[in-house]
């Protein structure tokens, strides 16, 4: 928890001992507080270091104790105490100082830092603000300005950063509890009134004030509806106008407003569903920790089109050699520009002289394969192709080679079956753009070994990537479930909605982007093609079918109505909004859309009605969330977790949401099943509203929460 030793005579050495990360759970801030008082108290000891084990200061508050009834001293008089002391006690950061941690830090008089550590106020991205008096000391500390950065962003700086702004007194590339010690033992009988950040007063001039209100619009903007990073304004603004003690009561208001909010436990539940995604296992036994990852050195990468191009720049920039194939010189030549190019950008902002291009070469042949560790196919989403070059690349690289799949959406076991080292086959989904989405699915067929799926894991995890372990099945489960939402979108648009009003509500939800907005972005075409290739649309389709109808259900042709035209989003100018030229950015709603969407309803009989905000919300992600619940149950997703972990950082899902799942959780199981009821009695003809058997079963369970979810899976699937 802690522990006192004393040395050099004179120095009390206090050590945070809580692994991994020496969170101050109650346990710890009680010996803390025992030991700060006993410290404060010896006569003999004239100067107090504290430290953390194991490298690492303190990561901040136990999170796992949030939501549960508080026990244990609060961190506010210990920091009291420890700065109105007279002995001077000096922090000695190695690793983190995070969040309380930093708090810590910040109550001591003095701070030493190692090269390496990493310091900040990562609260915001919990839901909370910095709770224990960091709102209020930091701006003292750093001017507010760059405290208003730190603590609404939630970044971290690295101690030269924090030895610039003033956060910290000393960086060492030694023994930083060696210093420190020293350190204190030069500061003992040195006037500590200066050192004490509370006694500080904040300059509080224009032009805090107009930071702080161009602070709050930006932050406003930004936040998508997040409470917390609003609140982070209103704790500064206290510490710039107020004296200390009534900014401290402040700051206690504010975080009381946060502490038990839904946001709050949403952003905590995502902290803990991003880890806990790591920990994979399969139906054999085998699992992430006792899986062992192949080593990967040099990876192929085929087709340098818009996803080739972003995997080879991650690929790269994680220091890893490539050869990118491409089939013909035009292709190549704009591909190998373009990767170029974001890696000169990216090594500017990074204030690099030299992009890392000694790692690439580029060719149009197959056969420079033969010594790749891995090969990534990003080429045309066409099965037949991808068989062709799954054959040839069988032949082609040695035994080992890891052979995977970039595709959206098809059979990853098609393509295993048609090479013979299927073990060595897995889907590693990348979205776009690939160097900057977190999200990585990878996708585990019944013939993937245990050592692929650890390999693509791993690879994802150097790549700075999210990884997380999903079945095979058509569009996995991301993809699949964003058919089902596209498609409540459409039947919008046919009830009476505009794209550009769907959108706005999904953008006031909290989505990064509207679902039309996306569409247009990523270009109509590529669903247009994907539904050719399933046979919705095309010459397959028997012609006495109606147009709204395709396989036994409601279908909306509205997107390859527009992609008949030519609307194809930003790329063709015009999709469903308006551009100023093909290639543009900026969306404007169209009248031409408007005029079409009234034709359109008038052929096939519909009578607009007005929709409400809630319809939007509630028949897009509740359809999301009960496809998410089929997913639960055919062991596509192995937790209900993984599922929102996807849609948090691959589909711009809002994180003070949690995600699909959680969010339907957090309404109320018994409402969601409700509503699907209701809106599959209106809408027979579209089954995925009707309530999957999972729900039913979980509501008369009595909704339990969403880490039970998998025990009433009534068989356990043998994908994951
Ligand atoms: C620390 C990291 C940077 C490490 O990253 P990495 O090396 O990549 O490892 P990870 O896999 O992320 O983590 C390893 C392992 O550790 C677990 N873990 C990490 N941090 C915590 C944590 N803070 N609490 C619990 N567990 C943690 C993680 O889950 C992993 O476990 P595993 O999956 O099982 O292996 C990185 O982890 C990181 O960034 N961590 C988060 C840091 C953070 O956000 N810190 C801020 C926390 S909030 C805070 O500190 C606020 C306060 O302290 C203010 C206190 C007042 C607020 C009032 C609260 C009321 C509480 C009740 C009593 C009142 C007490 C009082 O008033 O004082
Ligand atoms: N575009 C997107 O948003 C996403 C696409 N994907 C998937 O990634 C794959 C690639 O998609 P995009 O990059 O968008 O396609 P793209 O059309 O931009 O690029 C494909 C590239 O592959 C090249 N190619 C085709 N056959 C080849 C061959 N035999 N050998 C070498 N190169 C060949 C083409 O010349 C082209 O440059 C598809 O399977 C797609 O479904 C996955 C996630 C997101």
């Amino acid at each position: 928890m802690a522990r006192y030793s004393r040395t050099e005579g004179t120095i009390a050495l206090i050590t945070l001992s809580n692994p991994p990360v020496n969170a101050l759970g109650a346990a710890v801030r009680r010996t803390i507080t025992d030991i700060m008082h006993r410290a404060l108290t010896d006569g003999e000891v004239k100067a107090v270091v504290l430290c953390g084990e194991n490298g690492t200061f303190c990561a901040g508050a136990d999170i796992r104790e949030f939501g549960k009834p508080p026990s244990g001293p609060a961190l506010v008089p210990l920091i009291h105490d420890m700065e109105a002391s007279e002995k001077p006690v000096v922090a000695a950061i190695e690793g983190v100082a995070l969040g309380g941690g930093l708090e810590i830090a910040l109550g001591c008089h003095y701070r030493i830092a190692h090269a390496k550590a990493r310091l900040g106020f990562p609260e915001v991205m919990l839901g909370l603000i910095p709770g224990a008096g960091g709102s209020q000391r930091l701006p003292r500390l750093i001017g507010i300005p760059a405290a208003l950065e730190l603590i609404t962003t939630g970044r971290l700086v690295s101690a030269q950063e924090a030895l610039k702004l003033g956060i910290v007194d000393q960086v060492v590339d030694g023994n930083t509890i060696e210093t420190a010690v020293k350190f204190a033992l030069n500061v003992i009988g040195r006037p500590l009134l200066s050192r004490r950040l509370s006694e500080r007063t904040p300059a509080f001039s224009v032009d805090a004030a107009a930071v702080l209100e161009e602070g709050m619009a930006r932050v406003k903007q930004r936040a998508r509806g997040a409470f917390a990073p609003v609140v982070c304004v209103q704790a500064l603004r206290a510490a710039a106008t107020l004296p200390y003690s009534r900014g401290m009561e402040t700051e206690e208001q504010l975080i009381n407003t946060l502490i038990d909010s839904s946001q709050a436990r949403a952003l905590q539940y995502c902290f803990f569903a991003q880890r806990n995604a790591r920990k994979w296992s399969l139906p054999s036994g085998a699992r992430w920790n006792n899986s062992k990852p192949r080593a990967v050195h040099r990876v192929g990468v085929v087709g340098l089109g818009t996803m080739g191009r972003g995997i080879t720049v991650s690929l790269v920039k994680a220091g890893i050699s490539v050869v990118a194939v491409e089939m013909e010189e035009k292709q190549m030549d704009l591909g190998m520009r373009a990767v170029l190019g974001m890696l000169e950008r990216d090594a500017q902002r990074r204030g690099d002289t030299r992009p890392p291009t000694h790692l690439l070469t580029f060719t149009l042949s197959l056969q420079q394969l033969g010594n790749v560790d891995l090969v990534i196919e990003a080429v045309f989403e066409d099965m037949a192709l991808k068989k062709c070059l799954f054959t040839e690349l069988c032949n082609v690289c040695k035994p080992s080679t890891l052979l995977c799949t970039n595709t959206s959406g098809l059979d990853v076991d098609a393509l295993a079956v048609v090479t013979h080292r299927r073990s060595l086959v897995v889907g590693m989904h990348f979205f776009a753009p690939a160097n900057v989405m977190k999200l990585l699915e990878v996708v585990c067929g019944p013939h993937s070994s245990a050592e692929a799926v650890a390999t693509a894991m791993t690879l994802g995890k150097r790549l700075g990537k999210v990884g997380v372990v999903v079945g095979n099945c058509p569009g996995f489960v991301g993809n699949r479930m964003m058919k089902l939402y596209l498609d409540q979108a459409y039947f919008l648009l046919e009830e009476g909605a505009a794209p550009e009003q769907v959108d706005q509500v999904l953008e006031e939800f909290g989505f990064t982007m509207g679902i039309f907005k996306v569409s247009d972005l990523s270009g109509l075409d590529v669903g247009w093609r994907v539904r050719k290739a399933s046979g919705l649309i095309g010459p397959d389709v028997n012609p006495k079918t109606p147009s709204r109808w395709r396989q036994g259900c409601r279908y909306s042709p509205l997107p390859d109505l527009l992609c008949e035209q030519g609307h194809l989003g930003q790329k063709s100018g015009r999709g469903w909004y308006l551009y100023e030229t093909p290639g543009g950015k900026e969306p404007k709603p169209d009248p031409a859309m408007h005029r079409f969407l009234q034709e359109y309803r008038s052929r096939y009989g519909l009578t607009p009605r007005h929709v409400h905000a809630h319809e939007v919300i509630e028949r897009c992600t509740y359809a999301m969330a009960n496809e998410g619940f089929r997913i639960l149950e055919e062991g596509i997703a192995a937790r209900a977790e993984d599922i929102d972990v996807i849609y948090v950082f691959g589909y711009g899902w809002p994180r003070h949401r949690g995600g699909p799942m959680f969010h339907a959780a957090q309404v109320g199981l018994a409402t969601v099943l409700q509503r699907l009821e209701h809106y599959h009695q209106l809408h027979p003809d579209v089954p995925h509203l009707q309530p999957s058997p999972l729900l039913q079963r979980l509501v008369e369970a009595g909704s339990p929460p969403v880490h039970h979810w998998r025990e009433h899976v009534q068989h356990l699937h043998s994908y994951l």
